[in-house]
């Protein structure tokens, strides 16, 4: 009965997965090839902050993903209870929970994937960079961390402000000579989410079938939108796709409102952590034509950090994709994001230098 229902749980994920638009292929192979727990190769995932409100779905969703072998908890408090639940769940990955400083190095060691969802999230009125002062540090030792005791992992970032955390962290790993741009991602796959949602919602169209590339960054209008790339195409007037693009930008917002001083997105995160997480996995392991939207190292425009899509492979991005076809409007969109994001990427380069 319990095994019918995990197995259940793991389909209804997997095609969840699928309705990704850039894992869906990737996701379909391990459900219509069987890439099962036996065969798939050993993989250690670390989720740094995972007692807190994004820690703790994305380590029940990690526990649910058959392609980690070896789950790591840590934060500074709360990780044993969050640790002990997790690990009751009948599926493939060993869970272990760490907790403090001590314990960072052996939470990290060997670990392939780690993610960050480490920091404070906002309250109503703030803005993500009025989160640098607090975040900052804290992306900052844990970066030095992981140069330290798993060098070689995929860095996945969520600590917001995700345009200034992940120049930090290449800041921190140039300096250590860990820096590998093919192994940081800020995660900006919740944009994408959302879009693909609002996007359905004003199309009538079924969203499990919705592809939205969102390059750019991820605060406010540097979330850029590309709909006029949306498929399956709608004939959307100029009004909704504006209104769809504000909503897009203000997604987090909506949240942080919504909860009233109670954090900021939490469950849809850890669903976009997780899709991202996955498809780190799934390149690692060589499963072909793996492609997310991701923050990383780039020459798609002048900008040293940009999001756009990425294909994932074995050693973490194997080619970051161009902006393919712009419309007018996302022309304007993306020359407007420019100032803002370069002086988010600026601040986190200087705070890494200087302290
Ligand atoms: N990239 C995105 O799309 C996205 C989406 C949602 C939230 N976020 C960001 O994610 C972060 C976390 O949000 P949340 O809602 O989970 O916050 P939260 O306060 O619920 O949880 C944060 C956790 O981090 C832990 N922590 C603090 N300092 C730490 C350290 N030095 N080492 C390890 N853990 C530490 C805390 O103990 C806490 O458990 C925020 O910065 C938020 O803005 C990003
Ligand atoms: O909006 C926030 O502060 C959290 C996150 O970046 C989000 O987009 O939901």
């Amino acid at each position: 009965m319990r095994t019918a229902m995990l197995r259940s749980v793991l389909k209804r994920s997997s095609s969840a997965l699928a309705s990704c638009p850039t894992t869906s292929t990737s996701s379909l192979y391990v459900a219509r090839r069987g890439f099962s727990s036996e065969s798939a190769p050993e993989r250690k995932v670390a989720i740094l902050g995972a007692a807190g409100g994004i820690g703790q779905p994305l380590a029940l969703l990690m526990k649910l993903n058959p392609l980690v072998t070896k789950l790591a908890l840590y934060d500074i408090a709360g990780t044993p209870g969050v640790a002990a639940d997790v690990s009751h769940i009948n599926t493939r990955s060993e869970v272990a929970g760490f907790v403090g400083e001590d314990q960072l190095g052996e939470a990290l060691k060997d670990s392939d994937v780690v993610i960050i969802p480490a920091g404070v999230p906002r309250k109503p009125g703030m803005t993500r960079d009025d989160l640098f002062n607090i975040n900052a540090g804290i992306v900052k030792s844990l970066s030095t961390a992981i140069s330290k005791y798993c060098p070689h992992a995929l860095v996945n970032m969520i600590s917001n402000p995700v345009n200034s955390t992940v120049p930090i962290a290449s800041e921190v790993f140039k300096k250590a000579g860990t820096f590998d741009e093919k192994k940081l991602f800020g995660v900006t796959t919740l944009d994408v989410v959302r879009a693909k949602t609002f996007y359905a919602g004003k199309a009538k169209v079924n969203v499990a079938d919705v592809n939205v590339p969102v390059v750019g960054g991820h605060a406010g209008i540097t979330i850029l939108p590309l709909f006029s790339q949306a498929t399956p195409k709608a004939n959307l007037s100029h009004e909704d796709i504006k209104a769809l693009t504000k909503r897009t930008q203000d997604g987090g917002t909506e949240v942080v409102e919504a909860k009233a001083g109670k954090g900021s997105a939490t469950l849809s995160m850890a669903y976009a952590g997780a899709i991202f997480a996955d498809a780190c996995l799934k390149g690692l392991n060589g499963v072909p034509d793996v492609v997310e939207c991701s923050f990383v190292q780039s020459c798609v425009t002048e900008l040293p950090f940009f999001a756009s899509k990425v294909r994932l492979g074995t050693n973490g991005v194997e080619e970051v994709l161009g902006l393919g076809p712009l419309s007018e409007y996302e022309k304007e969109g993306l020359e407007a994001l420019k100032p803002e994001l370069k002086s988010s990427i600026e601040k986190g380069i200087k705070f890494a230098n200087q302290s």
